[in-house]
């Protein structure tokens, strides 16, 4: 690949909690020589999708923050960040921007079309679809069907979550959702083929892709309202909880326990400060979904937790005041087992061996070794 050629922009869109994050974790562990920019734009001002991805893309990296790309951050300084990325100096292949889970692909797709940079060109809107929660989504966000009917590539994500019959049903459904002939890839922790979007010459170019006609016309279905009114966050608000000192992990838990069905979406991390546990405990809770993965800390990094919590109807303040309730002024004097309702949470993710559990499941006996993988 040379730089001569305009970069490809891809979309990387999808509801909360589908595994768009994940994907693109896995899309910069497989690039082999390509190389990716990367633009995350995270709802809410604690970047936790930015510093998910941190690390692996260096100073290719800029984050959008605070709040929905196509309604918070006007094409200008979309362009500005894309311009910065597309600089010859870093020899960039592939732009991919993981819009927020609760942004509009449609509308990012119309200001990357209408962005005069002739280095870069819009390469392909790919949407992901969690399997697990599949139905849900739809029934609680009809726009859903919408989106789907835009990509250019759909990821049914999850697949170890559903079995393949019920598979099957769901890439029936989502096929007759999509545009004829959308190409449609199973995925399992978003391990897709890297090739799908680093390709040169990628399916958007020979389908699929949506015409500017297409989107004047969606414009116009806009007008006389608020445009952003039947947006999906239009719906939901967001809360962000940082804590300096340790949170009791009994307390946190039975938080979680708790946690009322409008509040759909956890992610952030956690210092519990245990003896024998004392890494960062990455959380990411989607519906009923809970996971904890312990991770080491950055050198130097502060020993903290910060969390956003997306819901919708939920009590803000409320669940802060709850959360506030869980800091521990004297970790070190927590017994390790007080670690244990965690731990029935750790999965090795990035491994596959999937053990997470549903909140419903029976909670695994027993003491967990340090490595957080139950026995
Ligand atoms: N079982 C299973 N879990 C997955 C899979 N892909 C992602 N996850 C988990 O699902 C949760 C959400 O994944 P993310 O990649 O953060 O999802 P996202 O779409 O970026 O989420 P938002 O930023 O909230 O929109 C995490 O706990 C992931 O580890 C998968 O294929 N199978």
């Amino acid at each position: 690949m040379n730089s001569v050629q305009p970069i490809p922009v891809v979309v990387l869109a999808g509801f909360l909690g589908s595994g768009k994050t994940t994907l693109l974790n896995h899309l910069l562990g497989n690039r082999g020589g390509t190389r990716i920019g990367v633009v995350v734009n995270d709802f809410g001002s604690i970047e936790i999708d930015a510093m998910s991805v941190a690390g692996q893309v260096g100073d290719s990296m800029v984050s959008l923050g605070g709040g929905c790309l196509c309604c918070a951050v006007d094409g200008s300084e979309l362009d500005a960040y894309l311009d910065k990325l597309a600089a010859p100096v870093h020899r960039i292949d592939v732009i991919v921007i993981e819009a927020s889970g609760l942004a509009e692909p449609q509308e990012m797709v119309k200001m990357l079309i209408a962005n005069e940079n002739p280095a870069i060109r819009y390469g392909g809107l790919v949407q992901v679809v969690d399997a697990a929660e599949f139905d849900r989504t739809r029934a609680a966000h009809p726009e859903t069907d919408r989106h789907l009917s835009v990509a250019d590539l759909v990821v049914l994500n999850k697949t170890d979550r559903v079995d393949p019959a019920e598979r099957a049903r769901i890439e029936g459904e989502v096929a007759a959702l999509c545009a004829p002939g959308t190409p449609l890839v199973g995925a399992d922790h978003g391990r897709i083929d890297p090739e799908l979007l680093f390709d040169r010459r990628p399916w958007t170019e020979t389908r699929g892709q949506l015409s500017f006609e297409d989107l004047i016309a969606e414009a116009e279905e806009h007008d006389g309202r608020d445009p952003h009114a039947d947006h999906a966050h239009a719906r939901y608000e967001s809360v962000e909880f940082t804590s300096d000192q340790a949170l009791s992990p009994r307390r946190f838990i039975d938080f979680l326990d708790r946690r009322p069905a409008g509040l759909y979406r956890i992610k952030g991390f956690v210092w519990f400060g245990v003896p024998g546990y004392q890494e960062r405990y990455e959380v990411h809770a989607v519906g009923r979904f809970l996971r904890f993965a312990p991770a080491p800390w950055g050198r130097g990094e502060r020993r903290r937790t910060q969390l956003v919590l997306i819901g919708s109807g939920t009590d803000g303040p409320g669940l802060l005041r709850e959360l506030d309730a869980c800091r521990e002024g004297s970790p070190e004097q927590a017994p390790p087992e007080s670690m244990w309702g965690v731990l029935r949470y750790v999965a090795p993710a990035d491994r596959g061996d999937d053990l997470a559990a549903e909140d419903d499941s029976p909670p695994e006996d027993g003491p967990v070794p340090e490595d957080g993988v139950p026995a």
